[in-house]
């Protein structure tokens, strides 16, 4: 089974979520006691698409990010580069473009769209997956309506060091632990817990954001910090 190390390889983290694919979106539910229902529903509030609008769900995966930006009558791109993920949610979506939704192939560092094509973008669980940050931020910038919006959901710090630390111990111990009942890759489980303690605190990633132009940057934390939720606007 193919996981990913802290370098990203996007080769080895694609085949790494292709992998995982099937059983991706019941892990996901399993592992966070269904909170992931709860975040969604925050991102679907923050990017808040309406009709008329076109939003771009980069590293949608099986595009379970991705269906409830329709709700108000947007239309959505689920793009992401695992062949394995837009698989299975084409299939069980019944077609690749289907109730306002069209998956696409791409890669988040150099993205099959032209400059100024969405009203809004948003990255669910998948920036911390991607092997350059700053270039995927810069990319999800180009591809913004002067004035269009960006939400990033992604696991986070709690913000009491020694707590955070707790919660790490328990992530590195459990995760895989627990995964291990539902899939054989528990590999893939190991580098998330890995990969969401490496990541930048809510302050580092807000001035990343900053750094790659985005402006009126702020965050919120769902879940005491396990998950934060950063906006930002393309002003020019
Ligand atoms: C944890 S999944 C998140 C899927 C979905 N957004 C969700 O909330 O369930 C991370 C996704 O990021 C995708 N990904 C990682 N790096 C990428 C890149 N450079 N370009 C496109 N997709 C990428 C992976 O293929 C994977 O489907």
């Amino acid at each position: 089974m193919t996981r990913a190390e802290l370098d990203k390889s996007p080769k080895d983290v694609a085949a790494m979520f292709d992998g995982i694919a099937g059983r991706y979106d019941l892990l996901n539910d399993v592992l966070s006691l269904g909170q992931d229902r709860v975040w969604r529903h925050s991102v679907v509030r923050a990017v808040d698409a309406y009709s008329g609008e076109l939003v771009l769900d980069l590293a949608a995966g099986t595009g379970t990010s991705s269906e409830s930006f329709t709700r108000k009558g947007a239309r959505v791109i689920a793009c992401d580069f695992s062949q394995g993920m837009l698989r299975v949610g084409a299939e069980r979506r019944g077609g690749a473009s289907r109730r306002g939704v069209t998956f696409v192939a791409g890669d988040a560092l150099s993205l099959p769209f032209a400059d100024e094509t969405f009203d809004a973008v948003t990255i669910s669980f998948g920036l911390r997956n991607v092997n350059d940050v700053d270039r995927a931020l810069r990319e999800l910038r180009r591809v913004t309506k002067v004035g269009g919006r960006m939400v990033v959901c992604e696991f986070s710090h709690l913000p009491i060091g020694v707590l955070d630390r707790i919660y790490g111990r328990y992530l590195m111990a459990a995760l895989p632990t627990i995964a291990r009942c539902f899939t054989a890759n528990t590999a893939a489980y190991e580098y998330l817990s890995e990969s969401i303690m490496d990541w930048p605190d809510q302050a580092g990633l807000a001035t990343r954001l900053r750094a790659a132009g985005w402006t009126r940057v702020a965050w919120r934390d769902l879940t005491f910090g396990v998950v934060a939720l950063h906006r930002g606007v393309r002003a020019s």
